[in-house]
């Protein structure tokens, strides 16, 4: 089944921004009435979590059409607004597969603490690689995770950094508390301010409550700044000084907070470059980098693709997709691939292999990838003729699943509709 939903009843507004990258979806609601005609309209929850102090008396029968839905959703009760951000907090540093072995810990009435241990996942899972190139960062990870030390990950797209700076949390002292992944690219210039560094009531239209920002909620934790090149100037100023005094102004508020937090930045640019072309701040720059991690991309540690694949395999299975194998054949020509987007877009290949075989083994005719990025292709027993039947075969399948739906067809195929237009004619389909 597989469903990686959450339920929340109740908290305050504004304490939920914790979870908004967390790799699974999150509903919030305000009224337990509200959530139990949600149940009632057959939306599948996997865990609920409920505030006590918001509900009142609506909660029993709440828990009931929770406990009562197919499937039933685990419900987990908490008193009031901190044990709620508490649990938040921790939700945001969890994985998709995390939250089996969370809801399978979790009885209707927790005790926190048993709650808590036996849902903690080992450091390193979801960083899957047992090649040289993985060993060497695993153990780099072992010696500096626990210094405390500002990390800068440099990498290609897709190849794991945030996976690295969870690995890098959970390996640290600050492991219990929150882990704060923060997208530099995705919040808007004129947001920005207030997400990361919050801000007071009536600092500007709008703002009817006063917020934390990310770099608070972070306290004693880890704040993970994905994309940090992307980060406007005046921000990388403001960010420069905050770690420097480790106290955070929030906009329109003339005190400032002490804060603690360990600073894991990532980037797929060369900063380096960007300080060179005025577009970084040398000064941030170097306090960033006081140590460096590359993430190695894909294609230079090919050995590690059939551990990885299987792990996509388990994870499709637990989304509720049917178990598959892949074959031998399968696996030496993913291996063959140049991989350009990484172990992301392994996971978008893989994705779609699944859904586009009908039985247990996923083989060479269901892997559709750009051919230009193939390697070594004499080294296996795949050539380049092949690989062009195999996407053949691989539109032809995504047409029958889709009824000949070609918008359908391509977003299945993960490719845009212009170039599934192009293979069609290339292929005269
Ligand atoms: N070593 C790994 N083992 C298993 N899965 C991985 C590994 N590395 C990355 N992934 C998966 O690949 C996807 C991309 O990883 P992630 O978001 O950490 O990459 P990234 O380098 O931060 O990408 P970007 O630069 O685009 O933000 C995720 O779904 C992640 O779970």
């Amino acid at each position: 089944m597989g469903i990686s939903s959450i339920l929340i009843i109740g908290g305050k507004p504004g304490t939920f921004r914790q979870t908004a990258r967390a790799p699974f979806k999150v509903t919030y609601v305000d009224d337990a009435g509200d959530a139990a005609a949600m149940v009632r309209d057959d939306e599948i929850f996997q865990l609920a979590i409920i505030t006590l102090s918001k509900t009142g008396p609506a909660v029993l029968p709440l828990c009931n059409s929770l406990l009562e839905a197919t499937p039933p959703a685990k419900v987990m009760l908490v008193a009031g607004d901190d044990e709620l951000q508490e649990i938040l907090s921790w939700l945001a540093g969890l994985t998709p597969g995390d939250i089996n072995s969370f809801t399978r810990s979790t009885a209707p009435l927790p005790e926190k603490e048993k709650t808590v241990t036996s849902a903690l996942p080992s450091r390193f899972e979801g960083l899957i690689g047992e090649s040289p190139e993985m060993k060497k960062v695993k153990t780099l990870i072992e010696k500096i995770a626990p210094t405390g030390t500002t990390i800068l990950l440099q990498g290609e797209s897709g190849t794991g950094k945030e996976v690295l700076a969870r690995a890098i949390h959970r390996s640290s002292a600050r492991s219990d508390r929150p882990f704060i992944p923060v997208d530099c690219a995705a919040i808007s210039g004129t947001i920005i301010e207030s997400e990361l560094f919050g801000h007071a009531k009536g600092a500007f239209t709008g703002a009817d409550r006063s917020t934390l920002g990310m770099i608070r909620s972070a306290d004693k934790g880890t704040l993970f700044l994905d994309e940090i090149g992307e980060l406007p100037m005046n921000m990388q100023a403001k960010l420069l000084r905050t770690l420097q005094e480790r106290a955070v102004k929030p906009v329109g508020e003339s005190r400032i907070y002490p804060v603690d937090i360990r600073i894991i930045a990532a980037t797929n640019r060369n900063l380096a470059e960007g300080v060179k072309n005025g577009e970084f701040r040398e000064d941030l720059y170097y306090r960033l980098n006081a140590i460096t991690i590359y993430a190695p991309p894909l294609r230079e540690r090919a050995s590690d693709i059939p551990l990885i694949c299987r792990h996509i395999l388990n994870r499709l299975e637990n989304e509720g997709f049917t178990q598959k194998t892949i074959s031998e054949r399968a696996l030496t020509m993913l291996s063959a691939y140049g991989w350009p987007g990484n172990v992301r877009e392994l996971e978008n290949v893989m994705r779609r292999a699944t859904m586009l075989t009908n039985g247990d083994t996923i083989d060479t005719d269901v892997l559709s990838f750009e051919s230009g990025h193939m390697l070594a292709l004499e080294a296996c027993d795949v050539n380049p003729g092949s690989m062009a039947s195999h996407e053949k075969e691989a539109i032809q399948k995504a047409l029958q699943k889709t009824s000949g739906n070609r918008r359908a067809a391509a977003d299945l195929l993960g490719i845009s509709e212009a170039t599934l237009y192009r293979r069609l004619k290339t292929y005269s389909i």
